[in-house]
């Protein structure tokens, strides 16, 4: 019998554990001696790394406590870009060390864009195929029911319609991705829902269609491999995808193979970026995009403009792309560092940055966070003076934010809290302003006062310190910065200040200081 219980006839595995441990049978005593010495100094190592974890314990509870900071502000306002900056500005090897999973994120991005572009050519081949409507090269009506009677369309040649089945296969690259980014439970698809709520219509709910993840799940692991595996992808798969030679048929199907063989859907975006490319800068898809009024260089997430390099396969996302990337947030993403102040004695001081997904359906997962916080970092993106909610399409999206302030301020349980606000997105508030968006057309309080930034601005900031000092429960400073958070140098001096302005406060509370 090789191992057991002899007594009661029972065959028991030996434990595996005492086995390795067990000294060799034949052991001499100089071994054995050897064996010992060593066994003893491992108990001692083992026996320090405990104290020193007592000790860190002990000097963490004598220590003054987390600064800790909310970051709020409706959808697509700017909190996750802040985040990032914290990181970047606190701990920027660990930021960097994430590119590979944000490189997934901006295909993701780049994907969605051109299927946009697919859905707004094919609401124009729809338009061009009705019967009553001229075709054979000449412009054609679109007649679906939502909108767009009045919309006449350039036609689609036989090159588009080429283009429209090469880049087919992306779509299965988005699922891929979404798939490896929302594992069933860790995410939701939210215009599954909007669909069934609103009575937008079909082509809107798509645009609308937005990948969310859920901060429970590691989805940033899932990718750290694909960058190291796609950077010796050049080799091996036998295709010469430079070749001009190769049929457009062949590459479609091609690419559906290499769909089933690969893992890196940015194999099939490096296949695919000469034809977004030549899609991209077709004036006849611009001009389609311009009649269904798409602006995607306005929308999160695009890159349509770098696609040569974000298409390629040594791809490596610089610190702005990863800014400029676009995933929603579910749930609350907790991000901790230590900061040494110098002015205090050296004295290290731990933070913590909450985000949280600002979408309506998420804020009330919002208050149990408010009774213990230092600070409320609040952003309200004034670029979207022009828009609507995407939850509900009949609510500006200005005052919508400006709403939420009057929440935020109001709110007892944070009367004693900093509220720092971000007016954001000032890049694109300046550009829509140039190209001649009035404020007045939306904010009709503003009347015929000047167009420019100098003016709307400070109107714009007016409005929100008014509500700041009537409804703060007790009076309190108003601190107001203009933003653009994608714009990581003129932020990371923003943050900087904050961070200042925080310490202070909270060391004022604590009375450190007077
Ligand atoms: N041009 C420009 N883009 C910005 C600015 N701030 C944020 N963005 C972009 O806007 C998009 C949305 O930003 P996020 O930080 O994801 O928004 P969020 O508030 O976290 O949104 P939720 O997670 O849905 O609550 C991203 O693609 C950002 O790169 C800005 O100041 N200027
Ligand atoms: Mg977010």
């Amino acid at each position: 019998m090789a191992y057991g219980d002899k007594m009661s006839g029972v065959l028991t595995p030996p434990d595996p554990l005492d086995v390795a441990l067990r000294p060799p049978e034949d052991e001499n005593e100089e071994d054995r001696s050897a064996r010992l010495s060593a066994e003893e100094d491992a108990r001692k190592v083992s026996e320090m790394i405990d104290e020193e974890l007592k000790a860190q314990e002990r000097a963490e509870k004598r220590g003054p406590k987390p600064i800790k900071v909310l970051l709020l502000g409706q959808s697509e306002s700017g909190k996750s870009t802040t985040l990032k900056n914290f990181q970047l500005m606190n701990s920027p090897k660990a930021f960097r060390a994430e590119r590979a999973s944000w490189r997934a994120v901006i295909h993701l991005n780049v994907v969605r864009s051109i299927h946009n572009i697919l859905e707004a050519m094919a609401e124009a081949q729809n338009a061009q195929a009705q019967p009553s409507t001229p075709t054979g090269g000449r412009p054609s009506r679109s007649r679906t029911p939502s909108d767009s009677s009045t919309r006449v369309y350039p036609p689609l040649t036989a090159e588009h319609l080429k283009l429209k089945m090469r880049l087919s296969p992306l779509l299965q690259v988005e699922q891929a991705l979404i798939r490896k980014l929302t594992p069933p439970g860790s995410a939701e698809f939210e215009a599954t829902h909007l669909a069934q709520a609103s009575n937008v219509s079909y082509l809107e709910r798509i645009r609308q269609k937005e990948v969310a993840v859920n901060s429970l799940f590691a989805w940033k692991g899932v990718f750290g491999r694909l960058l190291s595996d796609s950077r010796d992808a050049d080799s091996g798969d036998g295709i010469d995808w430079n070749d001009p030679q190769a049929s457009s048929e062949v590459v479609s199907l091609t690419i559906a193979l290499l769909m089933r063989q690969w893992q890196d859907p940015g194999r099939i975006i490096h296949a695919c970026g000469e034809d977004m490319i030549r899609l991209w800068n077709d004036e006849t898809i611009r001009s389609l995009l311009q009649i269904q009024g798409i602006r995607l260089e306005d929308r999160p997430g695009f890159f349509l403009d770098s696609l040569e390099r974000v298409t390629s396969p040594r791809y490596v996302p610089t610190d702005e792309d990863i800014l400029r990337a676009r995933l929603k947030t579910l749930g609350i993403t907790e991000y901790r560092f230590s900061i040494k102040e110098g002015t205090l004695g050296g004295i290290t001081r731990d933070w913590r940055i909450y985000d949280v997904g600002g979408h309506r359906s998420l804020r009330a997962a919002w208050a149990p966070y408010f009774d213990d916080m230092n600070a409320i970092l609040f952003l309200a993106p004034i670029s979207c003076f022009d828009q609507t909610l995407e939850e509900d399409p009949t609510v500006n999206r200005l005052e919508d934010s400006v709403v939420l302030w009057k929440t935020i301020v109001s709110n007892p349980l944070l009367a004693k809290t900093s509220i720092v606000l971000f007016l954001n997105k000032v890049d694109i508030f300046k550009a829509k302003l140039e190209a001649g968006i009035k404020l007045s057309k939306y904010i009709v309080s503003y009347g015929n006062r000047t167009n420019d930034f100098d003016s709307t601005s400070i109107y714009l900031k007016r409005k929100f310190a008014q509500i700041h000092k009537e409804r703060s429960p007790e009076p309190r400073m108003f601190y107001c910065h203009f933003t653009t958070v994608t714009d990581t140098k003129s932020t990371q001096h923003i943050l900087a200040d904050v961070q200042d302005t925080v310490v202070v406060r909270s060391l004022k509370d604590s009375s450190l200081i007077s």
